[in-house]
């Protein structure tokens, strides 16, 4: 099955929209992982045992886990995720994009090394750069177009022919990137007016929205906003307010609670 198609499948069979985000970070970890030297393994892995029944996806973050020089753990955590919760999809958060002959290899890093469904890609390089994970038909392709960051209007919003540059990036995905259909793209929660416009453009093309929960997005204006049709088309993704919702050890029940309010709270605007 493709990464859209287990998606979609996803969304029916688990009734949620959540996509659970896997950002270890040592610090925050409960005390009982104060001695584990495989931590960030075994923290990532309670949390996405807790919380598979209320994610469609998952997806861990490449940065916080290299950072740590723990690719192990992160390749043994997404081999965990396939074999105990399988037909939740994994997204790999690397925002890769570089020439051909390099994102060649990142894509063999993503999907083959690391077995993710999908990746986030970088669209800035242009359409050669991201080929490589476009060719993977199986695999989806999760591309930046209106970022969370309070940043993303430096560049995303510059006007180009009369419309800002996130709308190209739109367009240009759903129209001309999108041949096998294993499309996704990234719009921040945090901007629902752009969530509303970038809808209107790509028809049913899902969308990946980090920014409720830590970042402040209003899980409701999201679901409002950039809804598909029948009610889906969303992987609200929510990091930080899942994984630390106690450093205390009750870290999983109360990373499960987390994920099943945001559940709850998407559901009750669908
Ligand atoms: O591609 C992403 O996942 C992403 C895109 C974006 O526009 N904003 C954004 O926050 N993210 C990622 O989503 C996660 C958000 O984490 P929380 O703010 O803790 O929920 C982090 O892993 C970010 O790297």
């Amino acid at each position: 099955m493709s990464f859209i198609q287990q998606l979609r499948a996803r969304w029916q069979s688990a009734d949620s929209l959540v996509c659970v985000g896997l950002d270890p970070e040592p610090a925050k970890f409960p005390a009982r992982f104060a001695d584990d030297a495989d931590a960030v393994f075994a923290f990532c892995r309670d949390i996405a045992d807790a919380t598979a029944e209320y994610a469609c996806a998952f997806k861990p973050q490449i940065a916080h886990f290299a950072a740590l020089g723990a690719e192990d753990a992160l390749m043994r955590l997404i081999a965990h995720l396939h074999v105990a919760h399988p037909g939740v999809p994994v997204i790999l958060d690397s925002k890769r994009g570089d020439i051909g002959s390099t994102a060649q290899h990142y894509a063999a890093e993503a999907f083959d090394r690391y077995g993710a469904d999908a990746v986030t890609a970088n669209p800035y390089l242009g359409r050669d750069s991201v080929q490589p994970f476009l060719d993977r038909a199986d695999r989806g392709v999760v591309v930046l177009c209106r970022t969370s960051n309070r940043g993303a209007g430096d560049l995303q919003d510059l006007s180009i022919d009369g419309r800002p540059l996130y709308q190209h990036v739109a367009e240009k995905v759903a129209r001309e990137w999108n041949g096998h259909g294993n499309c996704a793209l990234v719009v921040g929660a945090t901007w629902p007016q752009q969530l509303r416009e970038v809808r209107a453009i790509v028809g049913d093309v899902p969308f990946l929205v980090p920014g409720v929960g830590a970042q402040g997005g209003d899980a409701a204006a999201v679901v409002g906003n950039a809804k598909t049709a029948d009610g889906t088309g969303l992987m609200v993704s929510s990091s930080r307010a899942i994984l630390y919702a106690s450093s205390g050890a009750d870290y999983a029940e109360a990373a499960a609670r987390a994920a099943r309010a945001l559940r709850d709270e998407i559901n009750a605007h669908r």
